[in-house]
């Protein structure tokens, strides 16, 4: 029996855990099952109780104590472990029909994403065929007040597109927050960041008003710490330029829309996740509760 499910990734602070959230409201309020997975060690408080915390197999806190770790190489040290007892995983998931939506919630450090394989070996083994079995969707999402600076906007992509590539599932861009940008930017502006392109860059704010004040087009000095010498001028510019065309050349990014508290966008998410996994197609018709039949008269 095949598994359905979202995991849910992106950069600290993007919005992951609360979209965890309202997905899950979402999906309890249209009577369907979700079971929801933090595998986020350092996560302490949530708005659902996860039916599976990664807390309960491995501590960060000790990993940190005992192995003399930061934070960023204890949470490394934790997903290894996880690897190591992925029967953990199984023993909880094994169960689950294909009415569940299993909503995986992820850290957001950047590395788990780019620098070390982990997360690949993660989704093969959930996937896998004749074992879990599941469809998979995978979520990336940035915070939609990024485009503000076209420099993290680009960052941001390529670093959804790395994942994108390196998961080898389907997967979806989302724009996070953006109710944040209610009445700062206008929806025409918001639409050019959908499909992103160089022609983002030819207008970027940063640059000019860096030109407007007469700063300098070229970094005054090479000292990595001089960060404003290093992020301005024309060298920059060549970077995201470089960054905006790989990104435009594989075609592969464009971004959904979301803002976590409105239901009607959460749903709209859903509806491209359930598309994605094919979910719907697996489902057995199902009698409708009394109530339902009354709201159907
Ligand atoms: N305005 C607004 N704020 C949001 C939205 N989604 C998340 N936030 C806020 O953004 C902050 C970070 O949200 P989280 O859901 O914890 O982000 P995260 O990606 O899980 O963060 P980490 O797990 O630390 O990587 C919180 O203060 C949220 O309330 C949204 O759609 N709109
Ligand atoms: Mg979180």
């Amino acid at each position: 029996m095949s598994k359905y499910g979202v995991i849910v990734m992106g950069p600290a602070g993007a919005g992951k855990s609360t979209f965890c959230a309202s997905l899950i409201t979402h999906l309890q309020l249209n009577r369907r099952s979700a079971f929801y997975v933090n595998l986020d060690p350092a996560a302490e408080s949530f708005e659902h109780a996860p039916d599976l915390d990664i807390k309960d197999l491995i501590s960060l806190e000790d990993v940190m104590d005992e192995m003399q770790l930061g934070p960023n190489g204890g949470l490394i040290y934790c997903f290894e472990f996880l690897m190591e007892n992925l029967d953990w995983l199984t023993e909880s998931l094994d169960s689950l029909t294909e009415e569940y939506l299993i909503v995986i919630d992820m850290p957001g450090q950047i590395e788990l994403y780019t620098h070390i394989p982990i997360l690949p070996r993660l989704v093969k083994f959930l996937t896998q065929p004749g074992a879990l079995d599941m469809r998979l969707c995978a979520a990336y999402l940035l915070e939609s007040t990024f485009i503000v600076d076209r420099a993290k906007y680009f960052a941001g992509t390529l670093s959804a597109m790395s994942a994108m590539i390196m998961l080898e599932v389907p997967h979806i861009n989302i724009l996070s927050k953006m109710d944040l940008l209610k009445g700062q930017i206008k929806n025409k502006e918001i639409k050019r960041f959908i499909t992103p392109d160089t022609t983002l860059l030819e207008d970027d704010p940063a640059e000019v008003a860096q030109r407007k004040a007469g700063l300098a087009v070229e970094p005054k000095s090479n000292d990595p710490k001089d960060k404003e010498a290093v992020m301005s001028g024309a060298s920059f510019r060549k970077l995201n330029e470089a960054v905006a065309g790989l990104i435009e050349n594989f075609s592969m990014v464009s971004f959904l829309k979301l803002d976590s508290t409105s239901e009607d966008s959460v749903s709209s998410i859903l509806s491209y996740i359930d598309d994605c996994i094919q979910y719907h197609e697996a489902q057995e018709p199902r009698e409708l509760a009394d109530d339902e039949v009354h709201a159907e008269e």
